[in-house]
């Protein structure tokens, strides 16, 4: 890098979209093939500093190479590719560096026509998923998965993880709340097939509020991992779901759901806020083993099996309103 003839390349963090589209165009352009390294060095794998013919997107350069390249393009090309041929023709080198994390680019394609969204950001999961996770997976996640993890296990086979971050609850319980097209909480749902809901819950469906697709990739990429770690042997990737829900109890509303099994391989429900706190009472109780979780966790979900063994109630609130996110897992 001591070479004043030196252009510094772009800053390679993770296999983001952005990041991805360098290579893809240099690959369909037939230019320059992709290394077999290719893969190790965007995942950080393989670190270093490379030479290379082409840059795009983002990148730094030598202010004093700046003379020497402020024009002179060949206008036939498009801008990154006019760029570097210039810069190739006068000799001065570029590279690519990860020896050092300079950050990342986040993928902004089409966000500007989400901003009537109630919270965007909520919604990037597949877009920026790296910037996502920071934002809404639990801190404890990983941890999860340490080899001495043992799973808290509160009643038998109903198991309890870390998964989200209070960010994630407050935001979707706001992003529901704006919607705000709760069920009546009858037996008659025109949102399902059959049009008839056995146990009904004062809900709204994440198809409601367009986030269907995103909590599909959540469940395959956050819970399945979690189920496999806990019901060995079950194995179904990627997981299916058709009911994916927030349900609100209150006290004048409805403030509980009685017995019942859930037609799921596996439940999870995820409390989205805090007993004693944003209510009083609640919970949910699996009858066959006299059992009760009232203590939910902010951000934490339970898992257990549906149908057969995990008969359960929604417990009454006495005060105040009480959220959780339900799916029915495989059913
Ligand atoms: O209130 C609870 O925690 C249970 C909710 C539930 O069983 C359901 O929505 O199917
Ligand atoms: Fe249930």
């Amino acid at each position: 890098m001591s070479s004043n003839r030196t252009l510094i390349g772009p800053m390679i963090v993770r296999p983001y979209k952005a990041w991805s589209n360098f290579w893809g165009a240099l690959n369909s352009d037939g230019f320059y093939a992709r290394s077999f390294d290719y893969m190790d060095i965007v995942n950080n794998e393989k670190r270093g500093i490379w030479n290379v013919a082409y840059l795009a997107n983002c990148y730094l350069l030598k202010a004093s190479l700046l003379p020497s390249v402020k024009s002179g393009y060949d206008a036939q090309l498009d801008p990154d590719m006019a760029f570097c041929r210039h810069v190739r023709q006068k000799d001065i080198f570029m590279y690519v560096d990860n020896s050092v994390d300079f950050g990342h680019l986040v993928d902004a394609d089409g966000y500007s026509s989400m901003l009537d969204l109630t919270h965007p950001e909520f919604y990037q999961l597949e877009q920026n998923q790296w910037d996502w996770e920071r934002r809404y997976i639990h801190p404890d996640y990983p941890d999860n998965f340490l080899q001495n993890n043992v799973p808290k296990q509160p009643c038998p086979d109903v198991y309890w993880f870390p998964i989200v971050t209070p960010r994630f609850c407050k935001e979707h319980i706001e992003v529901m709340e704006a919607y705000g097209k709760w069920s009546s909480g009858s037996n008659h749902d025109v949102r399902l097939a059959g049009g008839y809901e056995n146990v009904p819950t004062r809900d709204i469906h994440m198809n409601q509020v367009g986030m269907e697709r995103q909590w599909l990739h959540f469940l395959h990429l956050y819970v399945r991992p979690l189920q496999e770690l806990v019901f060995t042997g079950y194995y179904h990737d990627p997981p299916r779901s058709l009911m994916n829900f927030v349900v609100r109890y209150r006290p004048d509303e409805q403030p509980s759901l009685r017995p019942h099994h859930d037609s799921s391989t596996y439940t999870i429900n995820i409390a989205l806020n805090t007993p004693n706190v944003d209510y009083q009472g609640g919970g949910c109780r699996f009858i066959r083993y006299n059992c009760s979780i009232e203590d939910t966790r902010l951000g934490w979900l339970l898992m257990h099996p549906g149908r057969l063994t995990h008969f359960h109630e929604g417990l009454p609130v006495t005060s105040g309103t009480r959220y959780i996110m339900i799916s029915f897992v495989d059913p």
